[in-house]
């Protein structure tokens, strides 16, 4: 059937009741009220399968951690599994001593005394009795009259009486009594109260403190707004006699979604008490939410006198006993409730935290408060044990704030507000591409590879391998009187370009730019720095501080003006423990996004004429791109080598032909043997300090059988060779280093040999080889640098 154009026709209106000195409006709520939760009965009730004892006994405990102290367990006469958590609670010493534990009974004499009999043994009990009042219940599910019911409850209240003070006589139970006129909100009010009075006269032994006789006034199904609930408490505190006697308990329901507010009212009308289950379980649209209630105060200032800071773990408990979930959006609990997608929550809630460490750092100095003030987060979601990690969530509706908040948590990066905006359209063109929310991950490694930042994984084609920065005076400026020269900046650095190790030098007014310069010179590279900043990285305990630059380059054009005010630029960042370094990859990371793939030139040396610079760039490239660290002497003796092969190309030589150029020289890794070489060997130990050397050499293409005694393994490879040639052969220099680390680690040895033979002038030459066997290696390097001085042979 459709929904009514006149729903008058079929629904009535609540009944108002005419309170019109009503005090509540006015009142603010300053303390907690008393907590019961009824989540073991009303909430388990109304679930489709009633908890099993395990789960009721899980639930149990967590209530109790949570701090509550009055607990509805069950309706004992209900089930057997009911009866017998009961009875297990209190034979397991399950209740703490502080805590009440509450049963719930209907007006029946059976039902009571089972009710009280499940009770036996326990230290404080609340025994919960209802009966319905309003006229509804009355006529269709009882069939009585006011009267009627006003006897029923008198007599059960009189049985209950007898029975508790029976079970103290054997148990040293201490009893409360708590009383429901259900549906108290659709009952005439002034019947409700006549009941209660008649309850209170029937108990007769209402007093103060831990013997006031609980009232529970339900809003058994919630059938009007909240202020009209609010009015019927407020009618009730005041026209109840003995209210000093009297604990006002309330019982919202959600039928109308305002079971909460329903709850807030009724307090400041006058209610001590709330009965609620967490996150709102129970009948129909469920019980009061205990937890929302508790965390509005508290975010009131109040302490709300129970204790959510591990509220997953309540979650994850509650859902699981009673098998249903917490809606995302569920107020304190939900898993959204922490979360802003939307760009302009995002905004405000980075700057929100921004602007709140400072104060606090403020109020803290002062030894003020340090309030909580975030836009849009009305709770610090650290109380409740969340970390913020879920606070902004990033999809096609976020923007820039949204995101630099969750590099700046992640990556501990504060990036400029221009970088946030380039760096916003990458993620939205993710985003938008992917159709699908990023996740904090997504958003790093983003990051990652677009600012190729956070180690070798996300390097691009240029990355910076060493540097050294110097001061170098000016030039000449003209005549500038007294003024003293600027100094500037040069920049010698090892950079490895498209995987190669490379040797770049540039001079400029500061590091940055004398790399920019460095690029151009060796790379071709023409850009310029439009905005530079810098912060310090804060160390944790297991690191150190370091510094984060961030870099914009635009295209470096003759017109400075023109080229400041490019349209197109390239944003890098860096970190690093040294601030000069972190700038230096800051720049390089700009220029890896501004080069993209296009192809490269080739890169020279510009070796020069008798130029120590030059010579040291050469010993460098020969350092990284084979590892070897050339003793000094043989710098200079390949330098010379290099010059003569660059004159042919006008001092210039390309990186790989330099390389080839030292391998070929010294017949270092390539495939043909050198003249002289070594087949096998075995080198032994001599008495005194002597070795001996048996080893097949071959001279050329001759296979010989050589044997050599010497103090050392090279000079008994001397010997060796000496029984085989003419002549004179010498050591002039020898030295050697480890190369790699680990299990690959090796011996680079260096051997100088000086040769004379007879109508010849001596001749001297360099010998280089590389062995695992730092034996082995030193004997190649021998037979290498022999193989370069023309050895004559003996007849
Ligand atoms: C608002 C609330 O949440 S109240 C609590 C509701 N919770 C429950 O009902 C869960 C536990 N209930 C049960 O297990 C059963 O209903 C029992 C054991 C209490 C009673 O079972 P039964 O005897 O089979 O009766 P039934 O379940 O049909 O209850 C209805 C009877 O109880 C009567 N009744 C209902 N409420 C009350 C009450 N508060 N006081 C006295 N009698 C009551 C009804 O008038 C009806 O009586 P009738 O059979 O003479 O017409
Ligand atoms: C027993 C009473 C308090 C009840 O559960 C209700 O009225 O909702």
């Amino acid at each position: 059937m459709p929904m009514l154009a006149d729903p008058s026709t079929k629904y009535k209106p609540y009944t108002p009741l005419q309170l019109h000195d009503r005090q509540w409006p006015s009142k603010v709520c300053t303390k907690p009220p008393i907590w019961l939760s009824t989540d073991l009965r009303d909430g388990n009730q109304a679930l489709a399968n009633p908890m099993t004892i395990p789960q009721k006994t899980t639930f149990f405990r967590t209530v109790v951690k949570c701090g509550i102290k009055e607990i509805e367990i069950a309706y004992p006469a209900a089930s057997d599994t009911d009866f017998a958590f009961v009875r297990g609670l209190i034979e397991n010493g399950e209740v703490p001593d502080d805590v009440w534990l509450q049963v719930l009974t209907p007006a029946r004499e059976d039902l009571i005394k089972r009710t009280i009999d499940s009770l036996a043994g326990a230290k404080r009990a609340i025994l919960h009795m209802y009966n319905a009042t309003c006229p509804c219940f009355r006529e269709v599910v009882f069939g009585n009259t006011q009267e009627k019911t006003l006897e029923l409850a008198i007599k059960h209240t009189k049985i209950v009486r007898q029975l508790t003070e029976e079970a103290t006589a054997k148990y040293g139970t201490v009893f409360k009594y708590e009383y429901s006129p259900e549906t108290f909100s659709q009952t005439e009010p002034d019947f409700a109260i006549r009941v209660c009075e008649a309850v209170k006269t029937a108990w007769g032994k209402a007093g103060t403190g831990d013997e006031r006789i609980i009232f529970n006034l339900p809003a058994t199904v919630e059938i009007g707004p909240p202020n009209h609930y609010a009015d019927l408490i407020e009618n009730f505190h005041r026209k109840i006699t003995e209210r000093e006697k009297i604990v006002i308990s309330l019982h919202p329901h959600n039928d109308r979604g305002t079971g909460i507010a329903a709850a807030e009212l009724g307090v400041l009308a006058g209610a001590d008490r709330i009965e609620g289950c967490l996150f709102g379980n129970g009948e129909r649209t469920g019980n009061v939410d205990l937890v929302n209630l508790a965390l509005n105060l508290y975010t009131q200032g109040i302490n709300p006198g129970v204790d959510f800071s591990d509220i997953q773990t309540i979650i994850d408990i509650v859902t699981q006993c009673n098998d249903l979930p917490v809606h995302p959006r569920h107020p304190y609990a939900g898993e959204l409730v922490f979360t802003a997608f939307s760009g302009s929550h995002q905004d405000a809630v980075k700057k929100g935290f921004e602007a709140q460490k400072k104060k606090h750092a403020a109020a803290a100095a002062k030894g003020e408060p340090q309030y909580w003030d975030i836009p849009y987060l009305p709770i610090d979601p650290a109380d409740l044990g969340c970390s913020y990690e879920a606070v902004i969530r990033v999809n096609s509706q976020s923007g820039k704030g949204g995101i630099a908040y969750l590099v700046k948590e992640h990556l501990r990066l504060d990036m400029p507000r221009k970088l946030q905006i380039a760096f916003y359209q990458v993620i939205q063109a993710i985003s938008d591409r992917e159709a699908r929310e990023m996740s904090v991950d997504d958003i790093t490694t983003a990051f990652r590879n677009t600012y190729h930042y956070g180690g070798s994984k996300y390097e691009g084609r240029l990355a910076l391998r060493s540097f050294k920065i110097s001061s170098e005076p000016a030039a000449d400026l003209g005549d500038r009187g007294d003024e003293a020269p600027d100094e500037r900046r040069r920049f010698d650095g090892t950079i490895s370009v498209d995987g190669v190790l490379r040797v770049i030098r540039g001079d400029g007014n500061g590091p940055l730019s004398a790399l920019l310069a460095a690029l151009h010179t060796h790379l071709d590279i023409d850009l310029a720095i439009r905005e530079y900043s810098e912060h310090a990285v804060d160390g944790t305990a297991a690191s150190y501080t370091q510094a984060a630059s961030y870099v914009e380059l635009v295209p470096s054009l003759t017109d400075v003006k023109e080229s400041r005010q490019s349209n197109e630029s390239w944003w890098g960042v860096g970190i690093d423990p040294d601030i000069a370094s972190s700038g230096l990859r800051a720049v390089l990371s700009a220029v890896n996004n501004a080069i993209g793939d296009r192809a490269l030139p080739e890169l020279k040396l510009s070796v020069g004429f008798n130029s120590l610079s030059a010579q040291s760039d050469i010993t460098d490239a020969i350092v990284n791109s084979l590892q070897l660290e050339l003793p000094r002497r043989m710098q200079t003796s390949f330098f010379e080598v290099v010059q003569r092969a660059a004159r042919a190309s006008s001092g210039q030589i390309s990186y790989d032909a330099l390389t080839d150029l030292f391998r070929q020289t010294y017949d270092f890794g390539v495939t043909k043997p050198s003249l002289i070489s070594i087949t096998s060997y075995k080198m032994e130990h001599l008495e005194g300090n002597g070795r001996q050397l048996n080893a097949e050499i071959i001279f050329g293409e001759d296979a010989r059988q050589v044997t050599g005694e010497g103090n050392g393994a090279l000079s008994a490879v001397l010997a060796a060779l000496h029984s085989q040639i003419e002549g004179t052969l010498k050591i002039r220099e020898y030295s050697e280093h480890s190369l790699g680390e680990g299990t690959e680690v090796q011996a680079a040895s260096y051997v100088e040999l000086s040769y004379d033979v007879t109508g010849r002038a001596k001749a001297t030459a360099w010998g280089v080889s590389t062995d695992t066997d730092i034996t082995a290696s030193g004997l190649k390097a021998v037979l290498r640098a022999a193989s370069r001085v023309d050895v004559v042979m003996k007849k």
